[in-house]
């Protein structure tokens, strides 16, 4: 009899927790669509479900290709499209200077929350910090460091890097191995910003290896970055249970960087006597020496690491883009090569090439611009939040706290700005007209735009202005799956997946 009664009492109590979730449900339901109904927003378009719920978009994020999809919503929709019920895509190269120029005051979206530690002083971190002023004052302090002419003073390591990575793609060209050429530019990428930023390289290129798990775990919390920031409000709690599982590799990217910054205290005795080397680390480390207070040692740490994690996939992803771009146009290519071999033979350029020389490599140039067009690093809209007293972007009233951005690769894909052949990797269109390329330089943004544009722009840029002509004057290159389809996953990067190559000395 009692337990008759308790079991009653049981399914009372589901019975009434039922009707509780289901109605907490219709009660969300309800006041998303009279949110909905009495947006100023609502007439704006986008997919149905983006109205009600975050979990359109990061659905859409999940499947890796949130670059193609957005172009496609903007082909359907025209300049602006809603992905979230407060989230808007837009296209429209008018809206560059508006959402992203100097001296707007739109500050990033709550997306970059979840791209650093939580709980951590986001003063540490110029990508994710989102207190405009703070920022402005940091990136200031640092500037200096990425300066014309320290990045002259880097030039060396990357050659190192150069000649270390065309040793190897020899050794490949004897074996006739089929080479993953995107893991070999990520090895050639990360030992150049390890070179460059704590005198020391990982060690990828001595011979092709990631031990470390380094890339794999780099990629899986670009996910994690990627898909948590939509809902950035849960990233303290995920991030914990992520720690769990993943980030051996994370772990060693943060321990080697931090070996490094201490094997270089205890040599330069700092807590005596300046740091003797001239180097990114010895400069940063004199700054810190100067100021304890204002540039603590966790700055120190925070914009070494800063600097491997944002400028090695990036660099990757950016030189793979434009090789495979010219294997597979070899009217490119072949007058790329002509451009080069004909400057060799009148003795214009070294071997390998040096930054200023690759300057004045016009076709080489427009390939690395056209390159970064095409296949852009990036793949998700940067968002910023709309100011107090709103915004009009686009032709339409956004009301403040609204989030818009612009995705790179819905920008460089915009046919009225670079042309109906705007799908199709073509150099030539940088060589047209000085106004035609002004325009299009408006709309290019590979490296972001205004005042949180890529402080390291200049370092990749030297990076890959010196490897292409290297690659393609050394070696000749055959796609291993022509015919296949290059696939790649968005994780905020757009990381090619199959670029598999055959490499062979040149041909000449
Ligand atoms: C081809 C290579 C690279 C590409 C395509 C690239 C792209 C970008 C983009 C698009 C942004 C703006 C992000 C936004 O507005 O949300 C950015 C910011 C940033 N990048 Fe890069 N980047 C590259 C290389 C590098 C390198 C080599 C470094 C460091 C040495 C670096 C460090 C940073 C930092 C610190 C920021 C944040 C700047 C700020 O908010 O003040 N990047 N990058």
């Amino acid at each position: 009899m009692i337990s008759q009664q308790i079991q009653l009492e049981n399914v009372h109590v589901w019975d009434f927790a039922w009707f509780a979730c289901g109605a907490a449900v219709l009660l969300w339901i309800l006041k998303r669509m009279l949110d909905e109904i009495i947006s100023p927003l609502r007439k704006l378009p986008g997919p149905f479900m983006a109205r009600f719920s975050r979990l359109w978009y990061l659905k859409q994020v999940w499947k890796g290709n949130f670059e193609q999809t957005n172009i496609a919503l903007h082909r359907k929709y025209g300049p602006i499209v809603r992905i979230t019920p407060n989230e808007y895509s837009i296209d429209d190269v008018e809206a560059v200077r508006n959402i992203y120029g100097h001296g707007t005051n739109f500050i990033k979206s709550p997306w970059y929350y979840a791209s650093g530690r939580p709980g951590q002083s986001p003063s540490k971190d110029l990508f994710t910090d989102r207190d405009a002023k703070r920022h402005a004052a940091n990136r200031r302090k640092v500037a200096a460091l990425y300066s014309t002419t320290n990045l002259m003073k880097m030039e060396p390591a990357i050659s190192e890097c150069t000649d270390l990575l065309t040793e190897r793609f020899l050794e490949l060209a004897k074996s006739g191995a089929v080479v993953n050429m995107q893991h070999y530019l990520q090895c050639f990428a990360f030992d150049v910003i390890g070179l460059v930023t704590v005198g020391n390289r990982f060690g990828f290129l001595d011979n092709g290896q990631d031990k470390l798990d380094i890339f794999s775990d780099l990629h899986a919390y670009l996910r994690y970055c990627a898909t948590v920031g939509i809902f950035s409000e849960w990233h303290r709690i995920v991030f914990k249970i992520f720690q769990l599982l993943s980030s051996k590799g994370m772990a060693n990217m943060v321990k080697f960087t931090n070996n490094q910054i201490q094997e270089r205290l205890a040599a330069d005795d700092i807590e005596g006597k300046p740091t003797s080397n001239d180097d990114f680390l010895g400069r940063i480390l004199a700054m810190h020496q100067e100021a304890p207070d204002k540039f603590s040692m966790e700055n120190v740490f925070t914009v070494c690491l800063t600097n491997i994690g944002a400028g090695s996939d990036t660099t990757s992803v950016s030189l793979s883009a434009i090789l495979h771009n010219l294997i597979v146009c070899p009217d490119s290519m072949r007058k790329l090569r002509a451009e080069i071999d004909e400057k060799a033979r009148s003795a214009e350029i070294s071997n390998p090439v040096t930054y200023q020389e690759s300057l004045k490599l016009p076709y080489l140039q427009a390939v690395i611009k056209e390159g970064l067009r095409m296949h852009p690093a990036t793949g998700l809209p940067l968002g910023r939040v709309v100011p107090q007293g709103g915004a009009t972007i686009a032709g339409s009233y956004f009301p403040e706290g609204t989030v818009v951005g612009i995705n790179t690769w819905v920008a460089h894909s915009n046919k009225h700005v670079f042309g109906e052949d705007a799908e199709v990797f073509r150099p030539e269109r940088w060589l047209e007209s000085e106004e035609r390329t002004a325009r299009m330089e408006r709309y290019h943004l590979a490296f972001g735009h205004g005042s949180r544009t890529c402080i390291g722009k200049n370092i990749s840029l030297m990076e890959i202005s010196k490897l292409i002509p290297q690659l393609v004057r050394t070696f000749d290159f055959a796609l291993a799956n022509s015919g296949e389809k290059l696939e790649t996953d968005n994780v905020w990067f757009v990381k090619q997946k199959n670029f598999y190559c055959k490499v062979a000395v040149r041909s000449k």
